[in-house]
């Protein structure tokens, strides 16, 4: 012990994982005039960069396209017969990834903080050792510390699936080809928008969930508007599937044998992509070493400031349990940053919204129906159905609705759902109000520029039922 404590750097803030509010940390504490180090073991800038948010977002935005000049005749426009080119589809994602690595090794350049590439692992309290990917190890001590190490993907415990070798959403966006059938395991968020963006490229799809209904999260309107979507892309879906075993490898042959309230059934297709949710990236990193406790999902254990068990040892996105998504791993970082500073800032009551970026999108911010009637709060509510929206007559995007939840008692905006064009630059405009507390008939009321898919939100707030007399 005393051999390793001579050798520790150390260093006032110390940062494990360059995630997505991590490295902001870093670049803020090192302008401000700390001493910084971050440990990263592959991506610069994190998992969304380099093989999540921006990757994915590319990838559909070429399936778009593709999507786009196949439907071309119906708006007037002749093509020739459309083929997609995998190989420019993924240099294209590929030059993204690069450019964006480059953004983040300058932005750590100039802020001033250290970037480590190597894997860290707790060796004690608010200290880590490094193997260095260049080889060689080095062993570092923070004042404070904070983790950011994000998840992975998790491989369902089914007979043979490990063994198939499956794609997950890294193998799935760096393909230089489009499987001939794509078998995808998850109908939640990674499993419907790769399902599909393959289709559009030219795969067969299957897509099997083991739930009654895709994006599980949302109310069951909502699931079965993105079941008929995807459905009318020809994507095969099987719902309330049980994946029994998996044989074949993925790549060559892979045969999925399924039980369903219908019977047993089998799937064939050529490749296997796993989206079936996410394991904390928290086993064999030292934490117990630390004093930094798990909850019972093997996610790091913190309180509404960020702050772990471990004294001085602060958690920010996936790995501290935050729901899943970029912007709330940024705003954690915002967190930690201020309650450093003193601050008293909670993730309690949070607004947090999220797209789904298939096509149309779905978005959401706020209660859903089934929260409302989980919790018992009393909503009024309306839909509208985007064929209602008028954009849509020039666009032909009529697939979708719009929901809206107000309070039963008074006109706040309680929550918003949207599947449709555009949904995810609407919901914007519904948070900003949620935000101020506008009451629903200042945005019912207000001039919309038209001939805009924003424009739909006063003839949704227009529906809503008056309040009850009392
Ligand atoms: C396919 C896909 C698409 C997505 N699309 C969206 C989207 O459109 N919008 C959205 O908001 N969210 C999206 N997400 C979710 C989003 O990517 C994550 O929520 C976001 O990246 C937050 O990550 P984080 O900050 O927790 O950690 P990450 O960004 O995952 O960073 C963790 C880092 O820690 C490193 N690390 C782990 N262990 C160690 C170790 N022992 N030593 C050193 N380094 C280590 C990892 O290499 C990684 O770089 C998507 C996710 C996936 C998988
Ligand atoms: N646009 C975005 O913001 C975006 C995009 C992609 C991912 N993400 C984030 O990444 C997270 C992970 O995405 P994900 O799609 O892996 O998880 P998810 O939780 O969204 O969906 C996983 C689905 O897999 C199903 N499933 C689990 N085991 C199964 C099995 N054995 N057989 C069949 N189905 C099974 C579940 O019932 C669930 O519907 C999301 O929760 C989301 O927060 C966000």
């Amino acid at each position: 012990m005393e051999k390793v404590m001579s050798q520790i750097e150390q260093f006032d803030k110390l940062i494990l994982g360059s995630g997505q509010g991590g490295k902001l940390l870093a670049w803020h504490l090192a302008r401000a005039g700390q001493r910084v180090a971050v440990v990263e073991r592959q991506w610069v800038g994190g998992s969304c960069p380099a093989v999540a948010c921006l990757p994915s977002k590319n990838e559909i935005w070429s399936a778009r396209v593709a999507h786009l000049t196949r439907h071309a005749a119906d708006f007037g426009v002749a093509t020739g017969d459309v083929a997609v080119d995998m190989a420019k589809v993924r240099a294209r994602k590929h030059g993204m990834v690069e450019r964006e690595a480059a953004f983040h090794v300058q932005a750590y350049a100039s802020s001033g903080a250290e970037l480590i590439m190597g894997v860290g692992r707790f060796v004690g309290p608010k200290t880590i050792e490094v193997q260095l990917n260049d080889g060689g190890a080095r062993t570092l001590g923070g004042n404070q510390v904070v983790v950011n190490v994000g998840t992975h993907a998790a491989i369902p415990d089914v007979p043979g699936l490990r063994a198939a070798n499956p794609l997950t959403h890294i193998g799935a966006l760096d393909l230089e080809r489009a499987p001939a059938h794509l078998i995808v395991l998850g109908g939640g968020y990674i499993g419907v928008e790769m399902a599909q963006a393959y289709r559009r490229f030219g795969s067969r799809v299957t897509l099997i969930e083991r739930g009654a209904r895709l994006m599980a999260r949302e109310d069951a309107d909502v699931g079965d508007e993105m079941l008929r979507i995807v459905r009318a892309e020809e994507i095969d879906v099987v719902l309330d599937a049980q994946t029994i075993r998996v044989e074949g490898h993925s790549g060559t042959q892979i045969r999925v044998v399924v039980r369903t309230p219908s019977g047993e059934e089998t799937v064939e297709g050529s490749d296997i992509l796993v989206a079936a949710g996410r394991i904390p990236n928290t086993a064999d990193i030292g934490l117990e070493q630390a004093g930094i406790e798990l909850d019972e999902r093997g996610y790091i254990r913190v309180n509404d400031r960020l702050q772990t068990s471990a004294r001085d040892v602060w958690a920010i996105g996936e790995v501290a349990g935050s729901p899943q998504f970029t912007h709330v791993s940024v705003d954690d970082f915002r967190i930690v940053r201020d309650n450093m500073a003193g601050g008293h800032r909670s993730t309690g009551e949070r607004l947090i919204p999220y797209t789904l970026f298939t096509d149309p999108p779905l978005a959401r911010v706020g209660l859903s129906e089934t929260d409302a009637r989980r919790e018992g709060i009393a909503v009024r509510v309306a839909t509208l159905p985007m064929s209602n929206v008028l954009r849509t007559e020039a666009t032909d995007e009529k697939q979708g609705f719009m929901k809206v939840l107000v309070g039963a008692d008074d006109d706040r905006i309680l929550g918003f759902t949207m599947i449709g064009s555009e949904a995810g630059e609407v919901l914007a405009s519904i948070q900003t109000a949620m935000i101020a507390q506008l009451p629903y008939p200042k945005l019912r009321d207000a001039v919309i520029s038209h001939l805009t898919v924003a424009e739909g939100l006063g003839p949704l707030l227009s529906r809503l039922p008056e309040r009850a007399a009392r």
